[in-house]
């Protein structure tokens, strides 16, 4: 269906975050388009407050490759594999090829670690953070990024909230109060380098579960597909922006006005030279949120979430079942490797 050979680097809306932290009225405007039409942006970090956020994220950057490098035991030690109980942990690691991946016939390429916000802001401070040794050496960067992350997500819901004429105590961020029990969580994920005969590859299209994604990458990948076309862009990563997207559970608390936009990774040229990784900060609703899917369904938030990972799991008959996966009912988005090779061949 899609073809990767006319994929181009995808032009985005790119939102100030100084301007939206000082709730420049402009932004609520061009941020309300940005999340209708395409539901993905730039978010350029790079004017506010001195840095702080483009340093920190570079600070997990280095902490994300030191806590890779460990052998594979001891990033073993950190697996989980199961749903979203009440109590979750602080961390938990998936190792790459576990779930159906972005090619047809092949499993996902990445390792993923998700450090949990809440169980982190609950976690006794006198004991050792649960998690591996380069990660619980950087609790405070942790701690103070997840808590920046989050102060930003409450902006951009404050103005979509106002954009949309939304009742006072009615927005959208009084679905994510700060210290309430919620699935939020920091992925930072390492990405394969790219061989074509290599049988894990890449992270297979989706929708976010949750309510809105902040992604930072080293290098490109990412694809979203153009709302009403077939056709995949790249979403070049750029130095100091968050690229963002909108998820099921903002889409859902919109009544659909706002676009869970279907995304994917797929090989890119630079991934052959070196391993992608992204820092990921994945904001979704408190956990007892209640959510309407399209069809009328009621979730509590954690479900919703669960469902998602359960379908993530899942073989791919189950996977292609209903539309939970890509919003889209028995699409899974997948490239075939020959579409890879012809689009590496252009690109190189
Ligand atoms: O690694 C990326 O570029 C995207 C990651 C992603 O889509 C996700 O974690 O939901
Ligand atoms: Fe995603």
């Amino acid at each position: 269906m899609s073809s990767l050979a006319n994929a181009t680097d995808t032009c985005l809306s790119t939102i100030s975050l100084a301007k939206l932290i000082r709730a420049d009225p402009e932004i609520d405007k061009e941020l309300l388009a940005a999340c209708v039409k395409v539901g993905f942006f730039y978010l350029d970090c790079n004017d506010y407050e001195s840095n702080r956020i483009v340093k920190e994220v570079e600070g997990l950057f280095q902490a994300t490759r030191k806590t890779y490098d460990l052998p594979q035991d001891a990033k073993d030690d950190w697996i989980v594999d199961k749903d979203h109980g009440e109590d979750l942990p602080v961390c938990g690691y998936k190792r790459s090829g576990v779930s159906n991946g972005s090619v047809v016939g092949k499993k996902d390429g990445f390792e993923g670690i998700m450090v949990f916000e809440h169980a982190l802001k609950t976690a006794s401070k006198e004991e050792r953070l649960a998690a591996p040794g380069p990660l619980a050496e950087q609790r405070e960067l942790l701690s103070a990024s997840i808590h920046d992350f989050h102060t930003v997500g409450l902006a951009i819901l404050s103005s979509l909230s106002r954009a949309l004429g939304l009742p006072d105590g009615q927005g959208f961020e009084h679905f994510h109060r700060l210290d309430e029990k919620c699935t939020t969580a920091l992925g930072l994920l390492k990405y394969r380098k790219y061989t074509p005969t290599d049988e894990q590859v890449g992270h297979i299209a989706h929708t976010d579960a949750g309510s809105l994604s902040f992604v930072f990458s080293n290098i490109g990948g990412l694809q979203v597909l153009m709302p009403g076309s077939e056709q995949w862009s790249f979403i070049a990563p750029r130095h100091g922006c968050a690229i963002v997207n909108v998820g099921d559970s903002l889409q859902f608390l919109a009544g659909g006005c706002l676009r869970s936009s279907l995304h994917r990774v797929v090989p890119h040229a630079d991934q052959e030279r070196e391993e992608k990784y992204t820092v990921v900060y994945l904001m979704r609703p408190e956990s007892d949120a209640m959510l309407k899917d399209p069809q009328g369904n009621e979730w509590r938030s954690v479900d919703w979430c669960n469902k998602k990972f359960a379908v993530f799991r899942a073989d791919l008959a189950e996977m292609k079942l209903g539309s939970f996966l890509t919003g889209r009912e028995g699409y899974t988005g997948m490239v075939t490797p020959k579409e890879i090779a012809v689009e590496m061949a252009q690109v190189m």
